[in-house]
């Protein structure tokens, strides 16, 4: 059987921790790309020279040219820049939309087949901005969040608990932002409901925890934002897509009328394999719930008027 086939386009932070859990996995052979000359190139051949050390293989090619992405298998996008000082939340948008448009576009050309995976920020307008950019249908075009929303959120509740992060379950629903929707009503440690184990102060601390995660990272590290498990989280969506495994994870994924919503991207709960996002599920919500999911929609719907698509 030939060898399956990802391209991570941006090879910073995050696509280069993502190839490396990708080679370790052996998921398939890789092209890692970025507009950056030589990066690619040297990220890629330190991570091929780590092979025979690991024992996995697979090719792992650095390039700054699309044609080496061609007949790819999985596309996944972590191309953009950070906020930096003196710059707003829409000039980062523009800047962004203007990178992952062309980076969808030229990644879509050349693997008309494929799947793509969005990562750059904001994350649920950057893979409204890519679908359109590609054309792909929806169901071959969506955006890794909710599994890192989820992920802080299961290794609190972990700690707090004091078991075993195997044992946590829960749901995650709305943008990434936040106002993301954690869920406690859906949240089990070994089959238990967090809420005959826990105080309901307890756990809305961690939802609240889990609603600044990202910005937690970012006032440790201060020169960037986090990687390994936002890496971790998109390999995992291109696990499930390559071995087509069926797994239920949350997604930012296209609304079609599921929730009440229609024509954008958000966090719900999805089946994932080989086509991609094959069936989202809706769950039934309290009122509260969903008055929490509606605002967070509002934030994505502002954030896409902004790019313009
Ligand atoms: N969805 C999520 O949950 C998460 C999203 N992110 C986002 O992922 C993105 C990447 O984060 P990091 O890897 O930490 O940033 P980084 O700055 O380390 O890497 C970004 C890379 O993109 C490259 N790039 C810029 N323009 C490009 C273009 N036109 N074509 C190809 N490559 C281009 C840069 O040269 C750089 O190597 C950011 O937008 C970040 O906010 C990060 C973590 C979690
Ligand atoms: C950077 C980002 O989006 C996060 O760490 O959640």
């Amino acid at each position: 059987m030939a060898r399956k086939k990802i391209t991570i386009i941006g090879a910073g932070n995050v696509g280069a921790t993502a190839a490396h859990w990708a080679a370790s996995k052996e998921l398939g052979d890789i092209v890692l790309l970025d507009i950056m000359e030589g990066i690619p190139q040297g990220k890629g051949l330190d991570l091929m020279e780590a092979s025979p050390v690991e024992g996995f293989d697979c090719n792992i090619l650095g390039t700054n040219n699309y044609a080496d992405t061609a007949n790819s298998d999985v596309i996944v996008i972590t191309a953009g820049i950070a906020r930096k000082p003196g710059m707003s939340r829409d000039d980062l948008i523009a800047t962004n939309t203007k990178i992952v448009a062309d980076c969808a576009k030229k990644a879509a050309e050349q693997s008309p087949n494929s799947i793509i995976i969005i990562v750059s920020n904001p994350l649920d307008a950057m893979t409204y901005v890519a679908q359109k950019a590609s054309g792909f249908p929806t169901n071959r075009v969506f955006g890794m969040s909710g599994i890192l929303d989820a992920a802080r959120f299961k290794t609190f509740i972990a700690m707090e608990m004091g078991c075993s992060v195997k044992d946590v379950s829960t749901i995650l629903l709305g943008g990434h932002g936040d106002d993301m929707v954690p869920l406690p009503s859906y949240t089990f440690i070994g089959g238990i409901p967090i809420r005959q184990l826990l105080p309901e102060e307890k756990i809305q601390a961690m939802v609240d925890r889990a609603r600044k995660g990202g910005a937690e990272i970012v006032g440790y590290l201060k020169t960037g934002s986090a990687y390994y498990a936002p890496s971790a989280s998109v390999i995992q969506m291109v696990g499930a897509i390559l071995k087509d495994q069926k797994r239920v994870l949350p997604v930012a994924a296209y609304l079609n009328g599921e929730y009440g919503y229609e024509g954008i991207y958000t966090s719900v709960p999805v089946m994932l394999g080989a086509n991609g996002v094959e069936k989202v599920f809706e769950i039934e919500l309290t009122d509260e719930e969903k008055l929490l999911l509606a605002k967070s929609v509002d934030s994505v719907k502002s954030l896409i008027k902004v790019t313009g698509m």
